[in-house]
This record gives C-alpha cells, structure tokens and sequence, in this order.
C-alpha cells in the first residue's frame, strides 16, 4: 500500500503518556505541523483535565481519548454522553464490559449529539485483549483458554454486535479481525515498535511497516516517539518507513 506523507501521518496516533500539561504541550509543540493524531490516556488526562484535550481540538487535531471505560451500562452511557461533548473523534471502552454496556456508549453519544446539534460524532471503539498480554498470561493467570487471536477476535465480535465502529488490538490480529467483522471495521493498534527499538512492556508487537502491510488502519505510538532524543525525527523516520 503506497500512503503519501499526509496519510501516513494521519493514521499515526502519537500516545500523550505524559504527568501534566505542560510536558504534553512540550511534546505537541515539537510536532507542531505534522497533521498525525493525538491519544490522551488516564495519566495525562486525569492529571491536566478535559481542558487539555478541548485545546488540541482546537488547535486542529485530531483527538482519540483513551480512557477504556469498563463499568455497568448506566456509568457508560453517562460516562460516554460527558466525553462526546468534549467533540473527540475517537474513544473507548473494554468490550469485556460485554455487549449491553458497549450499546450503553452508543446510547450515551446519541443523547450527547441530541443535547447540542454542533458536536461530531465520534467513533467508539472497543479494547479487545490488551497489547501487554501474552497466551501465558491469557490462560494462566486470567483463565481464558484458547490462543489471544481467538479472545481477540471473541471480543470484536462482540463489539460489532453491539454495533462500535473498531477494536484496539495488536496489529498481529489485524486480518483475522478485518475477515470477521468485515473491512470497514477499524482496527487501531498499539504495541507498535520499530526495528530493534524496546519492546518496554509490550507483548504482541510488530514494526510500523509491518502493521500497515496487516491492514491496521491508526498505530498508537507512544514511548519509540515520547522517549526518543528527538521526538519529531522519530515520527519523521515513522511516517517515512510508511509511505
Ligand atoms: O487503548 C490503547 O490505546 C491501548 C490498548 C492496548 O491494548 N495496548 C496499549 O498499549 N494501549 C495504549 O497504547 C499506548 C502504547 O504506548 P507505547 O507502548 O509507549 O507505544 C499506551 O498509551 C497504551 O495505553
């Protein structure tokens, strides 16, 4: 697949992992004019409030809000309905919260959109196994049996079901996940690392160029950026390994 500069860099979802504002604002400001998305996890935004992420907004980007929400149904639609009119593109929850709570999101942005006709509807996800998981861990430890491909695929299964527009899984699932739930449906992988860079605490991991030629359509990239000498050189060299 030939992308040019642009679309590589929008499908890069750069991972604000960061303590405070400020050290994120540093690492946007180094980006600056780079068109790639930008994730805000629970560190950054339970430390620098929704007004960090109504601020990239408005500096143009485009906005994934990763706060994986995993309670009853009724805290999800609430949950969901406050997220939608921060006007993100993208967020998640846990599809383990099963298919009712995953409808709740949906319900959620539905009651959001009516309430003000001005917001964007964004596109609801679902966390599959996470990136961190190995089959050891998956039928050791959590007690699922079977291989990660399987939960992995269970659970977007689920999601579709319920209706979510993608799944967050590791980009080694990417083709069993796009043959059962169809091409349109998102996949958008972490655990995505270059050649020889540290797996960190990543399990199921693939190189940048590896994932594009999967079908994956966002990486999440946050540590081979965020950590680098320089940050914008090493989403520069990414987004050249893509296209
Ligand atoms: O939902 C996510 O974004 C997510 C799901 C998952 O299964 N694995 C995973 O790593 N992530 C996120 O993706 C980012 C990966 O960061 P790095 O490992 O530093 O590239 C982190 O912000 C994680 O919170």
């Amino acid at each position: 697949m030939k992308l040019s500069r642009e679309e590589a860099a929008g499908r890069i979802m750069v991972a604000l992992d960061y303590p405070d504002a400020a050290a994120a604002e540093a690492l946007v400001n180094s980006l600056e004019g780079i068109p790639c998305y930008m994730k805000v996890g629970m560190q950054l935004f339970y430390a620098a409030s929704p007004g960090f992420v109504i601020g990239l907004k408005e500096r143009g980007y485009k906005v994934f809000l990763d706060l994986k929400m995993h309670d009853i149904p009724n805290t999800v639609k609430g949950g969901a309905n406050s997220i939608t009119k921060l006007g993100v593109d993208m967020f998640n929850v846990h599809a383990a919260g099963g298919v009712d709570m995953m409808k709740a999101a949906l319900e959620g942005v539905e009651q959001a959109l009516a309430s003000d006709v001005a917001l964007a509807r964004p596109l609801v996800i679902a966390v599959t196994q996470l990136t961190s998981t190995s089959k050891q861990v998956l039928n050791e430890e959590i007690g699922i049996n079977g291989s990660v491909e399987e939960a992995v695929v269970r659970y977007a299964q689920l999601a579709k079901q319920a209706g979510l527009g993608g799944v967050v899984a590791s980009p080694q699932e990417v083709q069993r996940i796009k043959a059962a739930c169809g091409a349109d449906f998102r996949t958008i992988t972490p655990g995505i690392r270059p050649a020889g860079a540290d797996p960190n605490d990543q399990s199921r991991i693939m190189t940048p160029r590896e994932a594009l030629q999967q079908g994956t359509d966002y990486m999440v990239i946050g540590r081979p950026i965020t950590a680098a000498a320089s940050p914008r050189l090493a989403l520069e060299s990414i987004i050249e390994e893509l296209i």
